[in-house]
């Protein structure tokens, strides 16, 4: 079965917001995304504005809204504190009402997302969230680590689906250490689980085309959000092309 591609847009942002202005602007990164084949788009606006701003949500909100089969995917952490004129993630995710919204328990101190939820500790907060954003027509995924007895009460708190947090299976992959399988078979299991109980099945962080090929492999996979690969690699295929055509303008050579 296919896995659709979410691409997620953060550090096109991140670039944009070392500069004045709205260059690289995520939207036209948006569209070159669906202009090849991405099924949707996604966003981890961050209390800090880091990266993706309000801003940029409601304009990608409005790119993707009149879009027949693309999924604007909106990701954050629901209990973060708000920073400056962060509006809130929750108050941020109603008002531009994504096809999918996926729940993070990342503190505002974090570089970047690292861990799955303890539903233990937070099940009880979530849930009524959960119903809230799903009476509102929005599916609600939960950043998860792939813990088969955690997997069970997502389903028990009400989500749609779970997103299986990919980076200790991307950072092994990498060093090709000897635990590579026994976490992507933790991986399979917990996506089995979840099958089972009737959760649908995300993944991400830190995916490449290095690693993705295998990942494919768990059991029921429905969807991908890459973001920070995709960049470097586009950056790294790109390079040498652009390197090239300044070459010719500073040598008159330009056609
Ligand atoms: C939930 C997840 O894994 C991604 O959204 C990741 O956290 C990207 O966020 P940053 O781009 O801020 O690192
Ligand atoms: N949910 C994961 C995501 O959107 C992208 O993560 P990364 O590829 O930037 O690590």
């Amino acid at each position: 079965m296919a896995v659709a591609l979410s691409v997620n847009l953060n550090k096109i942002a991140l670039l944009r917001n070392s500069r004045e202005g709205n260059y690289p602007d995520p939207v036209e990164f948006g569209k070159i995304c669906l202009a090849n084949g991405a099924d949707g788009l996604t966003v981890h606006p961050r209390p800090d504005q880091r990266h993706i701003r309000p801003d940029d949500v409601a304009r990608l909100g409005d790119l993707v809204r009149d879009i027949d089969d693309i999924e604007f995917n909106i990701e954050g952490n629901p209990f973060a504190e708000d920073l400056g004129d962060y509006p809130g993630f929750i108050p941020l995710v109603e008002q531009h009402k994504p096809d999918q919204c996926t729940l993070v328990p990342d503190s505002n101190e974090q570089l970047t997302s690292d861990h799955g939820f303890d539903l233990r500790q937070s099940g009880d907060k979530l849930a009524p969230l959960i119903a809230k954003l799903k009476s509102r027509d929005i599916r609600v995924s939960l950043f998860m680590d792939p813990d088969v007895e955690q997997i069970k009460l997502a389903k028990q708190v009400g989500a749609d689906r779970i997103e299986l947090y990919t980076g200790p299976y991307a950072w092994a992959f990498k060093q090709q250490s000897a635990d590579l399988e026994d976490i992507f078979q933790a991986h399979c299991r917990a996506a089995e689980t979840a099958l089972e109980v009737g959760l649908g099945i995300n993944a991400g962080h830190d995916l490449n085309l290095q690693n993705l090929d295998k990942y494919c492999g768990v059991p029921g996979l429905q969807e991908v959000s890459i973001g920070h690969g995709l960049t470097v690699e586009s950056l790294t295929m790109g390079m040498a092309h652009v390197v090239s055509r300044y070459r010719d303008i500073c040598q008159g050579e330009a056609s």
